[in-house]
């Protein structure tokens, strides 16, 4: 196997606890480990063995690369997330989970899914538009499944709700191996920084006292 390095060290991947209808999903999953274990890219993902998830976890732990599943304590569950793959962080709640997987991650990839990764994927978007992070972002739109967001999304900067910089924090494509090298290539600038100096901050007025009549 050809071994090339990456800039990125650990990437989040984001993706179905289910494996969907088409074989094309666990397919674009399993060559998505093949291609982090070829640049020698960790793994960090939100646990288990279900699904897309395990598809991928597996293949990149088998390849020799670091698994971290990141897993809130209620779904430490074998009936619910399957077995652990490689190391495990246990986490109180689904917001510290996503915290703690964008902080662990050096850019972001989102495979096919359903509602949690649809929350995950708009998550570090939005908090990418606003600065939060400089991670890139990326869709890996196997056979087409990510058409009709794309389309949305087409939609919302035409009507005017995202703009043409924000529309470009997702990077897209249809095989694994194109959107790493992709993404490698991306600048992502952040807009706002977070530690303001405290003087710049807004400051209501007070209220008008309310007259007693
Ligand atoms: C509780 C049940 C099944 C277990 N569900 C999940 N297990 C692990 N990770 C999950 C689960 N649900 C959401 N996630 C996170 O969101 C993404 C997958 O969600 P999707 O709705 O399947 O797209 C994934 O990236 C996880 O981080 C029984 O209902």
């Amino acid at each position: 196997m050809e071994l090339r390095r990456s800039k990125f060290g650990r990437i989040c991947v984001f993706c179905g606890s289910s494996s969907g209808k088409k074989s094309s999903y666990s397919e674009a999953a399993a060559a998505l480990g093949k291609e982090l274990v070829e640049r020698r890219i960790n793994l960090v993902y939100g646990g288990g063995s279900i699904g897309l998830m395990g598809d991928v976890a597996k293949v990149v732990s088998d390849g020799g690369c670091h698994v971290l599943g990141v897993i809130p304590r209620t779904l430490m569950q074998e009936k619910l997330t399957g077995v652990a793959v490689g190391d495990v962080q246990v986490v109180s709640d689904m917001h510290e989970r996503k915290a703690e997987m964008a902080k662990q991650a050096d850019a972001f990839i989102a495979l096919p899914g359903g509602y949690g990764t649809l929350e995950e994927l708009l998550e570090v978007i939005t908090w990418a538009q606003l600065g939060i992070h400089n991670k890139p972002v990326g869709l890996l739109n196997v056979d087409g499944y990510y058409n009709i967001l794309l389309s949305f999304i087409d939609k919302a900067v035409d009507e005017g709700f995202i703009s043409f910089s924000a529309r470009r924090i997702i990077v897209s494509a249809t095989t694994a191996s194109e959107l790493i090298r992709e993404l490698e290539h991306d600048e992502v600038v952040a807009k706002l920084i977070w530690e303001v100096d405290p003087r710049s901050y807004y400051t209501p007025e007070p209220e008008p006292m309310a007259s007693a009549s």
